[in-house]
């Protein structure tokens, strides 16, 4: 390698960890535009028009205020990650700044809240709610002391028992899972026939219930058991078929023909 190959690639590497650095800026990037309500915003109806950010602010806060700025620098970070498309208009009197208007891309209209009430904002931001906030800078305490988990040494507590404590949390982490479940599922059902012999099924770590719910669906003859923590089960709605037990995991499960697991449940806990 030549010497003005070697500082070229040293460039780079300085220019990459600098973006790793930095890198939190797009996950709560992510977490503003979902506190915001941008992408309903945007979509409204599924017309999803390009917007400027004065036009979005107005449907944010339609009693106005906001800072329009603010809002680009979010917008344009996230459009570098996919989330949004960015229009420009340089026809106007000023050439150096163009207009630029914004729509959702598919990753944006994940984040739109569907017939369901359902999206993947809730998974947003419970990614980022505070008590995991505090966990995330004890990771490296994860090498020194294993004894015990960094949100544990954050909170006092491991996550779903601290989560099973505060209802909006527990509420929250129900939504996230509905929000991811339901499409997941529905792709899941479209493509597997494994269950048609089943008669008494138990999801085992079924949050609300949901999957059950969907697999009764396409099989009315299954009889669903949805197992989850006693706090979690408390909040769950009823759902025909389907009876509702609280319990832990790792000390018994309901009897069944067939258990179900789906996503994290193990590696969460
Ligand atoms: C990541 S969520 C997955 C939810 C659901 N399976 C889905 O895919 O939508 C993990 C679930 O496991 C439950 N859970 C965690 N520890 C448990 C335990 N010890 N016993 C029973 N359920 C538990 C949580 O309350 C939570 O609902």
């Amino acid at each position: 390698m030549g010497d003005v190959q070697r500082a070229e690639s040293s460039n780079k590497a300085r220019l990459a960890i600098m973006e790793l650095a930095n890198m939190i800026s797009v996950p709560m990037s992510l977490n503003a535009i979902v506190r915001l309500n941008v992408p309903d915003a945007i979509w409204q109806g599924g017309a999803n028009t390009p917007l400027s950010v004065v036009q979005i602010l107005s449907r944010v806060l339609p009693s106005g205020g906001g800072d329009p700025e603010n809002l680009q620098r979010i917008l344009r970070m996230l459009t570098s990650y996919g989330v949004f498309d960015e229009h420009l208009n340089c026809s106007g009197d000023d050439s150096h700044s163009p207009e630029r208007k914004y729509s959702l891309t598919d990753i944006g209209k994940t984040l739109v809240t569907d017939s369901e009430g359902l999206s993947y904002a809730p998974y947003v931001l419970q990614h980022h709610q505070d008590a995991l906030m505090r966990a995330w800078p004890l990771v490296h305490e994860a090498v020194l002391n294993p004894t015990s988990e960094p949100f544990v040494k954050a909170n006092g507590e491991g996550a779903y028992s601290y989560y099973g404590k505060k209802p909006e949390m527990n509420g929250l982490m129900q939504k996230a899972m509905s929000g991811v479940s339901v499409p997941f599922m529905r792709a899941i059902l479209d493509g597997y026939d494994g269950l048609k012999g089943v008669k008494r099924l138990v999801d085992v770590g079924g949050s609300a219930g949901d999957c059950l719910r969907m697999i009764l669906q396409k099989y009315p003859h299954v009889e669903g058991i949805n197992f989850d923590l006693p706090e979690v089960v408390a909040k769950a709605p009823s759902i025909p078929g389907v009876t509702h037990v609280g319990g832990d995991m790792f000390e018994s499960i309901p009897a069944a023909d067939a258990i179900f697991m789906k996503v994290n449940v193990i590696y969460f806990t």
